[in-house]
């Protein structure tokens, strides 16, 4: 296989990157028609506190491919000393306009302020994020909710990987309301045999020998050894770890890519695998939002 620049493409690696693109410009399309069609065209508020350097860099993305597919993008900066009354007087602002269907607040935010009380704030149905309690709800039971942006784009590239998941054994590395429990819940909705473990999991190395898909989703760069994964496993790594490697910076995943790629059927790497399925997915999540918002079916 073939990207066009003459380099052959390694099909056991899962190109999340190519993968992100192909959505954006499907989403492009939807966006097209629905102006055409409808009128409209969804708008998504990005809200950032502070300076952190990566949640800018996050956050410019974010602004550029909402923009590039046609949808339209309100983003707040706000200084890094901003107060949570202050927040949460925005957030009720963006909830009541009808001009902004979706509304995020870039996390981690500075300590004065709870990142829970802001995300309770967000209204359930312009919660792209699908961080709510309610979207957690609905994801829990069958509801018409919003699906979390990463873990839904790790379905996304296990489907497009393998298919059918019914019946595989998947175990998930970490338990945060953000990654790991939506993910664990997402791979149950698909009929998966599904293992949550964490750092009081008791040989963690040998629940994961045991599972068809392993998400690594737990913030410790390069924990998952070759050793622990079955011989064909699928390995979706979500962690995205910057550290110091033979005096230079170094952006690797929460599983050792060296020693898991060669037991592995299929990897993700890092950067290039889950990371840019995040921005796709919040895209599509602001789409689905602002079609449920004019009642208007989601464009082909
Ligand atoms: N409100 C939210 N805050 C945060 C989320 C989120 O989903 N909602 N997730 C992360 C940050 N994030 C999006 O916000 C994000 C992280 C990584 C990437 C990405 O494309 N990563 C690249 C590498 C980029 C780099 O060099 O840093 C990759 O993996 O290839 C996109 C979005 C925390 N906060």
């Amino acid at each position: 296989m073939s990207d066009g620049t003459g380099v052959a493409k390694d099909p056991k690696v899962i190109d999340g990157k190519a993968f992100a693109e192909g959505l954006r410009a499907k989403l492009a399309r939807q966006v097209a028609t629905l102006k055409e069609k409808h009128g409209f065209v969804p708008g998504l508020a990005v809200v950032l506190v502070g300076e952190d350097p990566a949640s800018k860099v996050y956050v410019r993305n974010k602004g550029e491919q909402t923009k590039a597919s046609g949808m339209a993008s309100f983003e707040h900066k706000l200084d890094a000393a901003t107060s949570q009354a202050d927040l949460l007087a925005l957030i009720d602002t963006l909830n009541k306009d009808p001009k902004v269907n979706g509304i995020l607040c870039q996390l981690p935010v500075p300590k004065q302020i709870d990142p829970q009380a802001i995300i309770d704030a967000i209204d359930p149905d312009k919660d792209v994020d699908g961080f709510h309690v309610v979207n957690a709800g609905r994801l829990a039971t069958g509801g018409k909710g919003l699906v979390p942006c990463t873990p839904y784009g790790c379905l996304l590239l296990l489907k497009d990987r393998l298919g059918d998941l019914a019946g595989k054994h998947a175990v998930v590395i970490g338990r945060s309301n953000i990654v790991g429990k939506p993910m664990a819940q997402l791979l149950l909705n698909e009929s998966c045999t599904v293992t949550i473990a964490h750092s009081k999991t008791k040989d963690l190395p040998g629940e994961v020998r045991r599972a068809d898909i392993v998400v690594a989703a737990v913030g410790r760069p390069e924990m998952v050894k070759g050793d622990w994964i079955k011989e064909g496993a699928v390995v979706i790594d979500v962690g995205i770890n910057r550290i110091e490697k033979d005096g230079k910076g170094k952006l690797v995943g929460d599983v050792d890519y060296a020693s898991c790629y060669p037991k592995a059927s299929a990897i993700t790497p890092v950067p290039g695998g889950v990371g840019p399925m995040t921005i796709a997915l919040l895209l599509n999540n602001t789409l689905i939002a602002a079609c449920r918002q004019h009642k208007v079916a989601l464009p082909e």
